[in-house]
C-alpha cells in the first residue's frame, strides 16, 4: 500500500480558496476608493533575474490587474549599485501614483538589503518590513487601521482565523527564525487578540522533534525540504507547511515542495498544502496592505 492509496485524514487548510475570497473582498474596496477618485498602486523592484522571484514578482502584478490595483514595474540588472538602487526607491517614495511598493528579496550579495528596507518610506511599506513598521508590531500596534503587518505572517494568522482554527491557550511551534516569517509571526500570535504561547525553533534548537511532539499548531518556515516529520507530529495537530523548495523529481522534473513530510496528512487534524497554502495567501496580503495604506492615505 503506498501513501496515496488511502484517503488523507487530515483536512485541507485551502490557501488558493481563501485568497480568492479575500481577493473578492478587496475587489469591493477598491471600487469603493476608486468611487472616491483614489486609485492604489502597487510597485514591485525586482533586481537580478532569478526565475523564482521572476515569477513571484509576476504573480503580484497579475493578482493588482485582478482585483483593479495600477502596477508599477522597475526590474533592475543585478550590476545595479546600493546608490543607484536607492534613487530607484527615493522615486517611488515620490511618485504619487504608487500607493506602497515592495523589494523582492533576496537581493543580490553586493546589496546592503537591511539599508535598502530602511530606505522606503513606511507608508508605502507594503511588505511591513521597514525597521518602524517591524518596530510597532513589536509595540502592538501593527495592523489594518495603523501600519502594515508583514504578508507571509498576516497569511498564515489568517488562513488559521478563516478556518476557525482556535489559538488562544494553543501552543504553537514555529519552525524558523528569519524575519519575514519566524520572528514577526511569534510577535503577532501572541498578540492579546490571538493569545497563542510560541516556541521559536531554528537551527540552534536541540530537540526539534521534542518540540513537535508537544506542540498544538506548528509553523513550518525554514525551507529545508521534508524536514517536519509526520512520526514525530502530536496527533491532531494542525500544521502549516510554510517553506518553498525547489527540488527534482524522480524524472527530473523540478516542482516546488514544503518543509513538512506528506504522510503528515495521515496525523494532522488540518494541513496546509505547499504549493496552494501559505503562498498564496501571502500574495493576499500583500493586496490587503495596498489596500489599507490608500485607505489610510485617503483618511
Ligand atoms: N519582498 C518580499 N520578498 C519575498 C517574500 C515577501 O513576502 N516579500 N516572500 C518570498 C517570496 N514570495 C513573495 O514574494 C512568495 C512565495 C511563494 C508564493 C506562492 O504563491 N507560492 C506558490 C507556489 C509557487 C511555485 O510554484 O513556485 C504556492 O505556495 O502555491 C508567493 C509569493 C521570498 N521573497
Amino acid at each position: 500500500m503506498n501513501l496515496y492509496s488511502t484517503p488523507p485524514t487530515s483536512r485541507v487548510l485551502d490557501g488558493k480558496a481563501t485568497a480568492a475570497q479575500i481577493k473578492s473582498e478587496l475587489t469591493e474596496r477598491v471600487s469603493v476608493l476608486k468611487a472616491k477618485g483614489i486609485v492604489p498602486g502597487l510597485g514591485t523592484v525586482l533586481v537580478g533575474d532569478d526565475p523564482g522571484s521572476k515569477w513571484y514578482v509576476g504573480g503580484k502584478h497579475k493578482d493588482c490587474a485582478e482585483v483593479g490595483i495600477e502596477s508599477i514595474r522597475r526590474d533592475l540588472p543585478d550590476t545595479i549599485s546600493q546608490e543607484e538602487l536607492e534613487a530607484v526607491l527615493d522615486e517611488l517614495n515620490a511618485d504619487p501614483a504608487c500607493t506602497g511598493y515592495i523589494v523582492q528579496l533576496p537581493l543580490p550579495k553586493h546589496i546592503d538589503t537591511n539599508r535598502i528596507l530602511e530606505k522606503i518610506d513606511p507608508a508605502k511599506d507594503a511588505d511591513g518590513l521597514h525597521p518602524m513598521n517591524l518596530g510597532r508590531l513589536v509595540l502592538n500596534v501593527g495592523g489594518p487601521l495603523d501600519s502594515p503587518l508583514p504578508c507571509t505572517p498576516h497569511g498564515c494568522v489568517e488562513l488559521l482565523l478563516r478556518h476557525d482554527i482556535e489559538l488562544a491557550g494553543k501552543r504553537v511551534l514555529v519552525v524558523g527564525r528569519g524575519v519575514t516569517v519566524g520572528r514577526p509571526l511569534g510577535l503577532l500570535l501572541t498578540r492579546k487578540t490571538i493569545n497563542a504561547t510560541v516556541v521559536l525553533a531554528h537551527t540552534g534548537t536541540l530537540d526539534l522533534a521534542a518540540e513537535l511532539r508537544e506542540a498544538d499548531v506548528v509553523i513550518a518556515a525554514a525551507g529545508m525540504p521534508h524536514m517536519i516529520k509526520a512520526a514525530d507530529l502530536k496527533p491532531g495537530a494542525v500544521v502549516l507547511d510554510v517553506g518553498v523548495s525547489r527540488v527534482e523529481d524522480e524524472d527530473g522534473k523540478a516542482r516546488v515542495t514544503g518543509d513538512v513530510e506528506p504522510e503528515a496528512r495521515n496525523v494532522a487534524s488540518w494541513l496546509s498544502p505547499n504549493p496552494g497554502g501559505v503562498g498564496p495567501m501571502t500574495r493576499a496580503m500583500l493586496l490587503a496592505n495596498v489596500v489599507e495604506a490608500a485607505e489610510r492615505q485617503a483618511g
